[in-house]
């Protein structure tokens, strides 16, 4: 069977695309792990798949993948690339969609100047919703944030934790550069207290409207870039008292800017989406 695809990228952080409401696509998870495979496939951190809505009033339904074929709640960066392929493809005419995912329904709108500007609805930041374990552990208080320590590596870390429907722990870094992306990520990703795993971002700030990120995504690895992670990242930010909203995030493959208003209202997450190339696969 040969299946249509489209490669997209947002700040690097790149998908495959497929059209599952004009071909079946019904695949298991080893198959979706060889599509994304960078040396026995296409290549991709996530794969994202439109299908017809489940739910009355909602557009399109948004299924994610990671690069491990394991299926997730969300994707921001994705939300962006699924917007701008709908547009593309004449699936949808309309410049705001709405899109049901496994963890409620986000709003992307394609903007004049080529960038997609997401509201990702409001952050979940009850720790058992992420879902964290903080039975007793002590954490420490800094603004209205609660920074939750970490044993990782033989040393203690402070995260925040962070729910934009996927999991999210957030530390703050002096050089993100130089930060143990690659050691640290792997052990927080898979720290017994995150029971379905986490995101592990590294934020390093470089004034109140400004940071670097990296983040070490589950099941992926580290990207060139987080949606939901810069959106946890300007979250946490925004709760220890560091930052003020609109915050402008860096990552290694791109900018990209968030909005917050505060506790109970949506994030809005802007950036590029952008078609590299069309192709078929064999599967
Ligand atoms: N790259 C994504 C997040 C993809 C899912 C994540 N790895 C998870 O397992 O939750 C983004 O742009 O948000």
């Amino acid at each position: 069977m040969k299946l249509k695809f489209t490669k997209m990228h947002g700040a690097g952080n790149d998908f495959i695309v497929v059209d599952a409401i004009h071909q079946d696509v019904s695949l298991t998870a080893e198959q979706w792990r060889k599509l994304a495979d960078r040396r026995f496939g296409i290549g991709a951190d996530q794969i994202l798949v439109v299908e017809r809505p489940v739910t009355e009033g909602v557009d399109f339904r948004y299924r994610i993948f990671n690069n491990d074929g394991g299926e997730v709640e969300q994707c921001g960066n994705g939300a962006r690339a699924f917007a701008r392929f709908v547009s593309d493809k004449g699936l949808s005419k309309e410049s705001s969609i709405r899109v049901e995912t496994m963890k409620g329904i986000i709003a992307p709108r394609l903007e004049l100047d080529g960038s997609v500007t997401v509201d990702m609805g409001a952050p979940r930041l009850d720790p058992a919703e992420v879902p964290f374990d903080s039975a007793g552990l002590d954490g420490r208080i800094e603004g209205e944030d609660t920074n939750w320590p970490l044993p990782v590596d033989g040393k203690t870390v402070f995260v925040s934790v962070v729910s934009m429907g996927n999991p999210h722990a957030v530390q703050v870094v002096d050089d993100v550069d130089t930060a143990p992306v690659e050691t640290m990520g792997p052990a927080i990703e898979t720290h017994p207290r995150f029971p379905k795993k986490v995101n592990a971002g590294f934020m390093q700030v470089v004034d109140r409207k400004h940071v670097k990120l990296r983040v070490f995504e589950r099941g992926a690895g580290e990207t060139l870039a987080c949606g939901t992670g810069a959106c946890a990242a300007v979250v946490a930010g925004i709760r220890r008292g560091l930052l003020d909203s609109p915050v402008r995030v860096s990552a290694r493959g791109g900018e990209l800017s968030i909005a917050w208003g505060g506790p109970g209202e949506p994030v809005y997450l802007s950036g590029p989406a952008v078609t590299v190339f069309e192709g078929e696969v064999e599967i």
